[in-house]
């Protein structure tokens, strides 16, 4: 029999993806369901997907999915642990970027990693730019420093963010959760009120960073909302907004907590850029709004979901 070419099905044409690492945290999650809602095809790793520090691994994924962007997500982030567990901390935030990099340079596929305020030393008392001279106190905010000179020197066009204190509304893997179930709960909840910062709402940082990530953006670019506050002011005013008694937070110096690793006393991030996020508070409430449903629910339903 004889098909007539017309009725042969239209090729496929291939879309490439955006890759995104980091499957199972809080900002690699976020930039694949925001993908989902722009149309924006992405495919979304696992460690066992892809290693970021190990080449053969970055690899063998580059050449499997033929991205056109690689979003880096992945990441050591528990600063505490970090000054004991420091080999671990530079695999996963300074070796794996810099091997993305070189990847990525290799190829020609955009990279956009994340960096953090706490590679400044909190010496200033007004916004760090991208031009400030990074001095990190801590192991965490030095890996960090490592990690955007080499990445930035494998791939000078790479997109390199700096962001800050996150709070999302998909997960309870931030201090605006814990503060707000302790004090809906009716327990105390103690926080620094001698650390000032530049909180930022996941979908804000996701949806800008996608934007500069489609402008083809390169080099350092500070995202944080606009505001800055304490943490026991951030706990203060969730709680407010909420609803909740705001005399439920107790301040205490950052000292007083024990933590071993540093933190600057401000590390409040601005931007040569411009400001690009909305208010803080508005952006509070929208979090009070989208995460209504996690902060009502009981702890084991919100455990088994996440
Ligand atoms: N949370 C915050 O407030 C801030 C975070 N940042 C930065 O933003 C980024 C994302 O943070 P966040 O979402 O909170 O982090 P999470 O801890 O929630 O997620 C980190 C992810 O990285 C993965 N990962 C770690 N090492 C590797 C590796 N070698 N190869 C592949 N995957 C790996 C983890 O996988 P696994 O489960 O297998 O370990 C996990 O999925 C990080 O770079 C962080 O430093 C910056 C400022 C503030
Ligand atoms: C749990 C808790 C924390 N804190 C303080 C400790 C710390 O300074 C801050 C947040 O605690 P965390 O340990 O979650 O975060 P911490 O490790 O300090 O913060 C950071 O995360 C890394 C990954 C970053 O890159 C930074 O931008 C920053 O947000 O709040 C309180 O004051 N009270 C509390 O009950």
């Amino acid at each position: 029999m004889r098909i007539l070419p017309e009725l042969l099905p239209e090729p496929v044409p291939f879309i490439p993806p955006l890759l995104i690492t980091g499957a199972s945290g809080t900002l690699g999650r976020a930039f694949h369901r925001i993908c989902h809602t722009r149309g924006i095809k992405a495919v979304l790793l696992s460690r066992q997907d892809m290693d970021i520090a190990d080449l053969v691994s970055v690899e063998q994924a580059l050449e499997q999915y033929q991205p056109w962007a690689v979003v880096n997500t992945a990441g050591y982030v528990r600063v505490d642990d970090a000054e004991t567990d420091f080999r671990r901390c530079y695999r996963e935030n300074t070796l794996g970027p810099a091997v993305l990099a070189a990847a990525c340079a290799h190829r020609a596929v955009q990279l956009l990693t994340f960096s953090s305020d706490l590679v400044f030393d909190g010496l200033k008392s007004t916004p760090y730019l991208e031009s400030d001279l990074p001095r990190p106190l801590n192991v965490y905010g030095n890996s960090k420093r490592l990690a955007e000179r080499d990445v930035l020197t494998h791939m000078p066009a790479a997109l390199v963010v700096r962001t800050s204190a996150f709070f999302g509304p998909w997960d309870e893997h931030n201090f605006v959760y814990h503060a707000l179930r302790a004090v809906g709960e009716g327990e105390l909840f103690e926080a620094a009120d001698d650390q000032r910062i530049a909180p930022t709402y996941v979908p804000d940082l996701v949806n800008t960073s996608l934007d500069l990530l489609l402008d083809e953006e390169q080099g350092l670019w500070h995202l944080a909302n606009a505001g800055t506050c304490t943490w026991a002011e951030l706990a203060r005013t969730a709680t407010a907004l909420a609803g909740l008694d705001p005399a439920m937070i107790v301040g205490r110096p950052g000292a007083a907590f024990g933590w071993p690793a540093a933190r600057p006393a401000y590390s409040v991030l601005g931007s040569e850029h411009g400001a690009l996020l909305p208010a803080l508070e508005v952006s509070l409430q929208r979090y009070l709004h989208e995460a209504a449903d996690m902060l009502n629910a009981p702890q084991e339903q919100i455990a088994a979901a996440s």
